[in-house]
Formats: structure tokens, C-alpha cells, sequence
């Protein structure tokens, strides 16, 4: 893919599409609203700022939703030979915004959505790393060019993703059922802790910490994000207000088979997830270790991880304060954990059987 790549919106994900770039050898530019994001996105090694006279070939828009319609009017109004897309969360209201002002020129534009974050925001926390392996979400339009689209594929591989091609209206229906709704779900988990007592709160273990994660995220981005695909986020919170008042009157009736069931779909549907790099699910087993609680200890597990030839699919650690020692969880193949064990237990780890 050729550069230079502009990116507009130095934050989180533009940030971590130019470091990818930028590993790649990609000339990589970089434009935004704030002094202070251009100077640590260049600091970081992500490019460097945008000058008079530059010609960038694709521009990577990822500014705030709200932002993204004007954003990538800007960038193709500018730059009438470069390809344009964006990272945004939803697809078809910026390109309704864009459409409204005018389609002549829209064929050199494509959407993107890498499906990869995090619960910060801000160039701090990029990494080049985000994307690999995840799905990246190209959604051409009517007018869209072949040429483009390929463009917009190319990025995604060259940072490490997976592209999966589809229309912008499906996207937003697929997005709200994969990642809006599951947003909503860990902000009314995560609500229930926020007066709970501290000696309610004090039990919390990873089951709480993996379903609550991404409620952490910035309440801003996500008013936005939920403003911007309202009708399929309702869609899906109307069936789950259904299921949730068959599974209140399925506890009600200890025994009852239809909290079986409910618990079965639960089963399912995290079976129906597609494995890492979008293939089929590789059964994976956790290993758990005691890691004290020094500096270097990690970094020796996942040498000796390494050095028998297993490799870390995952990793959680529970940093329960006031603990000499922390619990990590290694998730591995399934095939490859009694061999992991027997190994880290013969080099002195304490494992958990
Ligand atoms: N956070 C996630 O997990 C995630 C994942 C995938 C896609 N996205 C999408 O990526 C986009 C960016 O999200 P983020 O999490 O990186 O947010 P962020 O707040 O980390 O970054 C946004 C950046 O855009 C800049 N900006 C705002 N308005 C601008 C403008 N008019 N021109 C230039 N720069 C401007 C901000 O200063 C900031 O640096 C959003 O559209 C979001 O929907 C987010
Ligand atoms: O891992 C996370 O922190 C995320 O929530 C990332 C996530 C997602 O739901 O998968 C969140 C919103 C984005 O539009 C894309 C990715």
C-alpha cells in the first residue's frame, strides 16, 4: 500500500492505525484539533504533523462520530486524488451526512470500523498492535470505486487485521447486536457497583472485571456512537427486555427447565463467536499461576511459556491489592496446557490444578 497515509483524529485509533503504518514502513502524516494529541502521536513515532504541500494517497479519518461527516468532506475536498476512509463506530448516518451535501465526489470514499479498541482514548494509549488479528469492517457504498475498496482492504492488512466486506446498513445492525449491546450490558453490570459496599465489592474476581471492562469508556464517544445507530440498538435492547423478563420468571421457579435453556443459548452464542484471526474456535484451556509480586516476574513466566514452545492466546491477571503474589491466567491451546503446567511446575511456578 502506498503512502503517505494521512491520518486526521491523533487519538486512540488514529494513532494506532499510524503506528501500524508507520511498522510497516509507511510514510504516515498526521492532522488534529489538538496541539497537545499531534505532539505525543509524533513523539510516540506515529509521523509527523502535517505540512503545506503534502500530497497524502489515503486519508484515515478518526475523529469523534460526531465529527466524521465534516471531517471526511474536508479530506475529500482537499485532496481530489487521494483515496479517503474512517475507523468510525457506525456507517451509514455519516455517509446520510455526506450524501446531503453533495455524492459527485464520493467514490473515492470507503468506510472502515476496525473492530479493536479499548476503554481509553487519547494517543497515549495506541499501539500498533490493536488490530492484529481483529476484524476490520470495509463497507463500500453504491458509488464507491473497486479501486478504492481495495485500497481501504489493503490498509486494514497492513495492520494486521482481518477485512470483512459489507454494506454500511448491515454493518450498523451487526455492530449493535456484537459490540453496542454488549456495551450496554457491562454499563447496567457495572452500575450495580457503583454504591454497592466496599465489603460487596471487596469479592469481586475476574468474572466481574471481564464483564465489566468496557464500561470504563468515555461516556461522550458512546452517546455519540448510540445517538448514531439508535433504531438497531433498539432492535436488540427490545429483545433482550423480553428474554429478561422470561429469565426473572425462570429464577422465580427454582428448577424451571426454561433457566436451562437460557443458560444453553448463553453457551451458544459464545461458542458462535469466530475464533482469532476470524477462523474456526480452537478449544483453549486457562492455566493459572501465583506470580510474586517483584519486578521481571511476569516477563520470566511468559520466557518460560515461550522457551516450551507454548504459545499465550491470553492473559488476565488479578491485581487484587495487598497480595504479595498476583494470579495470572494463561489461556492456551487445550492441547498444550497439561504440557504447560508440567513444565512451569518443574521451574518452581505455583500453578492451580
Ligand atoms: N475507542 C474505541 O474502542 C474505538 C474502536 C473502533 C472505532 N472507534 C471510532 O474511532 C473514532 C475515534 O475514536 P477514539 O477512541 O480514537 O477517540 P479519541 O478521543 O481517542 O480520539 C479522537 C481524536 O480526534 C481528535 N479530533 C476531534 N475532532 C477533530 C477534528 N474536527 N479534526 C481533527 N481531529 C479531531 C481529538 O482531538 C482526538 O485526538 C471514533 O469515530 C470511534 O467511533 C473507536
Ligand atoms: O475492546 C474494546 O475495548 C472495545 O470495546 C472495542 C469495540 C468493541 O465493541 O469491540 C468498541 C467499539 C468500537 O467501535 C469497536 C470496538
Amino acid at each position: 500500500m502506498a503512502g503517505p497515509v494521512l491520518v486526521v483524529g491523533a487519538g486512540l485509533l488514529g494513532t494506532s492505525v499510524a503506528l501500524a503504518c508507520r511498522r510497516a514502513g509507511v510514510e504516515v502524516l498526521l492532522d488534529d484539533v489538538s496541539p497537545e494529541h499531534l505532539r505525543t502521536a509524533s513523539g510516540l513515532g506515529a509521523g509527523r504533523p502535517l505540512s503545506e504541500g503534502d500530497l497524502p494517497r489515503l486519508v484515515v479519518v478518526a475523529t469523534p462520530p460526531q465529527h466524521l461527516a465534516t471531517s471526511i468532506r474536508a479530506a475529500l475536498d482537499t485532496w481530489p486524488d487521494a483515496v479517503v476512509t474512517d475507523v468510525g463506530s457506525v456507517k451509514e448516518a455519516p455517509l446520510t451526512a455526506l450524501r446531503a451535501g453533495g455524492d459527485d465526489d464520493l467514490e473515492r470514499y470507503v468506510g472502515g470500523h476496525p473492530m479493536a479498541g479499548s476503554e481509553r482514548s487519547g494517543p497515549l494509549a495506541a499501539t500498533a498492535a490493536l488490530f492484529d488479528g481483529r476484524p476490520w469492517a470495509v463497507t463500500p457504498h453504491e458509488t464507491s470505486t473497486p479501486q478504492a475498496t481495495d485500497v481501504v482492504e489493503a490498509l486494514a492488512l497492513l495492520c494486521g487485521a482481518v477485512p470483512t466486506r459489507l454494506a454500511p446498513a448491515d454493518h450498523d445492525r451487526a455492530v449493535a447486536r456484537t459490540s453496542h449491546l454488549p456495551h450496554l450490558a457491562a454499563v447496567l453490570v457495572a452500575g450495580r457497583l457503583a454504591d454497592a459496599p466496599p465489603a460487596h465489592l471487596a469479592l469481586s474476581g475476574q468474572g466481574v472485571r471481564d464483564v465489566t471492562r468496557v464500561a470504563a469508556s468515555d461516556p461522550a464517544l458512546w452517546l455519540e456512537i448510540l445517538g448514531a445507530n439508535a433504531p438497531a440498538v433498539l432492535d436488540v435492547l427490545g429483545e433482550v427486555r423480553a428474554e429478561l423478563d422470561a429469565l426473572i420468571g425462570a429464577v422465580a421457579r427454582p428448577g424451571s427447565p426454561d433457566l436451562t435453556t437460557i443458560l444453553a443459548r448463553g453457551n451458544a452464542g459464545t461458542a458462535a463467536i469466530p475464533g482469532k484471526h476470524g477462523g474456526p474456535v480452537r478449544p483453549t484451556r486457562s492455566v493459572f499461576v501465583s506470580v510474586p509480586d517483584h519486578p521481571g516476574e511476569l516477563a520470566r513466566l511468559f520466557g518460560d511459556a515461550g522457551e516450551v514452545g507454548v504459545n499465550i492466546e491470553d492473559v488476565h491477571i488479578d491485581h487484587d491489592p495487598g497480595r504479595p503474589v498476583g494470579l495470572t491466567e494463561l489461556v492456551v491451546e487445550e492441547s498444550r496446557a497439561e504440557h504447560l503446567l508440567a513444565a512451569l511446575e518443574s521451574r518452581g511456578w505455583t500453578t492451580h490444578r
